[in-house]
Parts: structure tokens; sequence; C-alpha cells
């Protein structure tokens, strides 16, 4: 037997292992090889893998193998490393992004002591940008950036930072390719970079829903061993003029409310968001508005369905590849079936993933799938402050969302908002008319803001940012945009099967 080498890991003979066995599985997953030392005749050869942990962690493991002599542990590392630079997925060289300033103002620490080791040790090479200011990475995307010398952006922050890397992606792809970003009814062109999330900031929703953790190691790894992940993305509109993209949560009334209420309390860190998220739940605000959806017709799920998306999902495979050949079909067959409903409500909110996050692990729609070009809009009415309280322990619990009187929700391909102030003449007559009077109109009271009454309208909760408008038009583009991530994997626990 040879002697074990003076590592922490345990030694394996290299010489009769065979492809399919155990050494050949983990092999799939190798990032690292060099070879360290020679003894008498034999040749050790450490070996970094991926091991899957709990809960959708993953951590770099390592193996080392000893051969009998130096040159048949030459002929395993040239094959390993043959097959390792055959893998044109895997990314060689990256544009690194780290917010300072986002989460608990970590970033550099976690990308300096997390992250850039294992890149290294993997063999991919990194530009690394710290931002100076807001929207520094959107606009270097946009403009400076030469996308060309990289295959694949990463961004350290959370869903702020990773909506600056999107905006600033898919502009200059549309520009590259002439497409006006400005026009709502433009078929944007598919960002050909991915973009891999190291979580850094306060929510980490985006990669919490994606990857199934939001652990700084798990992200880097899945960056490393090339994953990839279509998301829909959907642009939002005022007027025809374009405002941002988003990729998770758009939500107005009690999100979008606790989002503004939070960023004053920024110095807090993440804690902000419970302070915000109690106090806005006492004030149990209202909004009027009018919502209209296009239903999302002839694909496969339905939000209240029980079938989450997961790595490889069918639904948003077989969707995907729908909307991909139908599109110009699809839009116009489906036009002309707008559905509107006008109301109060505590809280419209537009899912166009699960929205899983450490706060709500199932997420406020725990069937909305990544890449399938559907939102699920979910629309929470006036209610008391008691069933309100029992719709948001359910993002917490494992209680259907959605069934309660008060809340309804509707899988979309594009949405319009309209509140209650911006409406035209003859939507407030109607209104007027079907609310006897317009006792409806009595919690307005925008002319006096000492007076106490409620305010008239909310904001916009864009993946965690504040629209500068109420009255939008949503549409999602299916698949635009490609992560370094491969959903949420469903395993039997303990079990290793990535021999693909
Ligand atoms: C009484 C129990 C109530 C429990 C309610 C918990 C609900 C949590 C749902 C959170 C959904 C989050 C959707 C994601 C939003 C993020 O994009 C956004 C910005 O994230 P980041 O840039 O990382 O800060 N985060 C939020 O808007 C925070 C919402 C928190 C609401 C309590
Ligand atoms: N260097 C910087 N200084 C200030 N703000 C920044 C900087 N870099 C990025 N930002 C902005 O910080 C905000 C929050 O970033 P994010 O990473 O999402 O953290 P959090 O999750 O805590 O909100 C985003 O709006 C982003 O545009
Ligand atoms: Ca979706």
């Amino acid at each position: 037997m040879v002697p074990s080498p003076s590592t922490s890991a345990p030694a394996e003979t290299c010489g009769p292992v065979l492809p399919g066995s155990v050494c050949a599985v983990k092999l799939r997953c190798v990032f690292l090889l060099k070879c360290v030392s020679r003894r008498v005749c034999v040749c050790v050869c450490p070996v970094s893998y991926v091991e899957r942990g709990r809960q959708h962690r993953w951590r770099c493991a390592q193996v080392t193998f000893t051969c009998p002599t130096e040159a048949s542990c030459q002929r395993w590392v040239a094959g390993i490393r043959e097959l390792l630079a055959a893998n044109a997925s895997r990314p060689r060289r990256l544009l690194v992004y780290i917010n300072p300033y986002g989460g608990k103002k970590q970033g550099k620490r976690i990308y300096e002591q997390k992250v850039a080791p294992l890149f290294a040790r993997a063999g991919v090479s990194t530009h690394v940008i710290v931002t100076e200011y807001a929207n520094h990475a959107r606009d270097h995307l946009r403009t400076e950036a030469e996308l060309k010398q990289f295959d694949g952006v990463v961004c350290v922050g959370g869903d702020g930072m990773f909506s600056e890397i999107i905006h600033g992606l898919i502009w200059r792809t549309q520009v590259d390719g002439s497409v006006d970003p400005g026009c709502p009814d433009e078929t944007l062109s598919p960002c050909s970079l991915r973009v891999g999330i190291i979580p850094a900031g306060s929510t980490d929703c985006i990669c919490f829903a994606t990857v199934g953790t939001n652990d700084p190691v798990t992200s880097a790894l899945h960056i490393i061993v090339g994953d990839s992940q279509a998301m829909d993305v959907c642009s939002i509109h005022h007027n025809n003029t374009f405002l941002r993209y988003s990729v998770s949560l758009l939500g107005y009334g009690f999100y979008g409310d606790v989002l503004t209420d939070s960023e004053r309390k920024r110095w807090m860190g993440p804690a902000r968001y419970d302070l915000s998220g109690l106090k806005m739940f006492l004030t149990h605000h209202y909004y009027e508005g009018t919502v209209s959806y296009l239903p999302a017709r002839g694909i496969l799920g339905t939000p209240r369905d029980g079938a989450r998306c997961r790595s490889g999902c069918v639904v948003c495979q077989h969707n995907g590849q729908l909307l991909s050949e139908k599109a110009e079909r699809y839009e116009t067959e489906n036009d002309g079936e707008w559905r509107t409903i006008r109301g109060k409500f505590l809280a419209i909110n537009a899912a166009s993933m699960s929205c899983a996050c450490p706060r709500s692990p199932k997420g406020l729609s725990p069937a909305a799938h990544l890449a399938d070009g559907t939102t699920d809009l979910i629309l929470v009415r006036k209610c008391s402050r008691f069933n309100f309280l029992r719709h948001l322990l359910r993002h917490t619990s494992k209680d259907d969302q959605f069934d309660l009187t008060f809340v309804e929700v509707h899988r979309v391909r594009r949405f319009r908002f309209t509140p209650r102030h911006c409406q035209s003449d003859s939507d407030l007559e109607l209104d007027l008319r079907e609310n006897n009077k317009g006792q409806i109109f009595s919690q307005i009271c925008t002319d006096h803001p000492a007076c106490g009454c409620a305010p008239a309208y909310s904001s916009w909760n864009c993946d965690g940012e504040i629209l500068t408008h109420t009255a939008i038009d949503v549409r999602v583009h299916c698949q635009l945009i490609k992560l370094f991530a491969r959903g949420i994997e469903e395993l039997e626990s303990g079990l290793c099967v990535t021999v693909t």
C-alpha cells in the first residue's frame, strides 16, 4: 500500500482506478490539478472537486491520488487537464464587480477571503473592480468594459447590485445588436455573457432562488464549474419610456413602502427590513388603482400547481421553446385578452421567480419559474390587519399562500398598473358610479399631508430599487439573461449524482 501524503485528505491509489468508479465520479467535478511532490517511486497528486453539503451548499474537497511512477502520474495529470480544457462551459476570465457598500459592508472581504482563492486554484483569471458609487458597475458595463475579453461577469453584492449589472449588460447587448432598448414592444436580444452572483447583500433573493442558498463559496463553485441557468427579465415602462428591468420582485404597496422606509435606515444593515416591515404592517396602508393583465395562455404550469422550479425544469424548457419559436404569433393571438381589475390593494406583487430568500424560504410565489416567460401577479386586496398577518405568515409556512379570499394570483405575460390618482376622467367617472358617490376615495388626502390620512399612492419596489413612477407597463422577456447557476437541485441527501 502506498503511504499517505502529509495532507489532511485520505490517499487513494490511482493506478487501478478505472473510469466509472468512485474516483471517476469525482473527477467530473475537478477544477484543480497539480503535482506537488515526488517520493520514492510515488507521485502524489491532490485533486479538488465539489462535494455537496446540506441545504444546497457546495464545498471544495480534495482527494489525493498516488501513482507508482512519475510517468503514470503525468499521464493522469495531462488527461485530466485535457478534459478540463475541452470543457467550453467553464469560464477562464471573469470581470468582477464588488459593491463594498451593500449588506453588512463585507463584500470586499467575502470576495478576497472566500472567493478569490478558489478562482486562483481553478485557474480562473479575474479583472476586479470595487465600485466607488451607485451605478458605477452599470455605467462601466454600458460604455467601457471590453466584454469580448471575458467569459462572464461576477457581481459581489445584493439584489440591487445584481440589478445594476444586468442593466449594464442588457443595454449594451441591445445597442451592440442595434435593438432599441427603450421601446416596450421591442423583442430584446438575449445577453451572451453569464452573470455569477456572490451574495453579499441584505436579502440576496436572486442568489437564493437560483442556487438554494446564499453562500459565497457555493456560488463561487457554481461559477467555476461553468453552470448555466436562463432567467426571465421584465422590462418596465411608463408612457412608453423605459424605467427599469426586474427579475425577482416588483412590489407596490406593502413591499414598496417597506423599501422606501428601509432606505432611511440603511445604517442598520439587513435588519432595516425587519423594522420597516413591522412598521409598515402596523401602518396598514391600502392603495387604489387599476391592474390590467394579459394572462399566460398555452403554457405549462399554474401559480397554484405546487410544481417547484428545479434544476433542469421541464416547465421552463417547454415554455421557453414555445415562446422563442412562436413569440410573434403568441403575442398577436393573445392581444385583446386583457383583463382588468379595479380595487383597493394592500399589496400588488409580481414575482418573476419564487422570490425565495432566507426570510421566506419558499418565497412569495413558490411555484413561479425562473425561465418560463411569465410572472405571477399577486393581488392582496384591502383586508383586516389580522388577515394581512395571516397572508404574511404564509410566506414563512407551508400553507398555500393564495388560499385566502382576499388574495388572488394570475400567471401573466404582461401587466399594467394605474394608481387611482392617475386614472383618466372616464375611469374616474366609472369608479364613482360603481362605488356609490365616490366613497371609495375617502382615504385620499394628498393635499393635507399633515392630517394623518393615508397617502394616495405607494412606490414600486423593483428588485430592491424604488421606481420613479407608479403607473407602469410590465412585459416579461423570456430567458433574456443567463446565470452561473443550475437552479435549485432536488437530490436525495448525501447522494452525488453529477456524472453526465
Ligand atoms: C410576520 C412575518 C412576516 C414575514 C414576512 C417575510 C416576507 C419576506 C419576503 C421577502 C421577499 C423578498 C423579495 C426580494 C426582494 C429584494 O429584491 C429586495 C432587495 O434586496 P437587497 O438588494 O439584497 O437588499 N429586498 C426587499 O425588498 C426586502 C423585503 C423585506 C420585507 C420584510
Ligand atoms: N460603491 C458604492 N457606493 C454606494 N452605493 C453603491 C456602491 N456600489 C453599488 N451601490 C449601490 O448600492 C445599492 C445596494 O446594493 P446591494 O448590493 O443590493 O446591497 P443591499 O442588498 O444591502 O441593498 C445598490 O443600489 C447599488 O446600486
Ligand atoms: Ca418566470
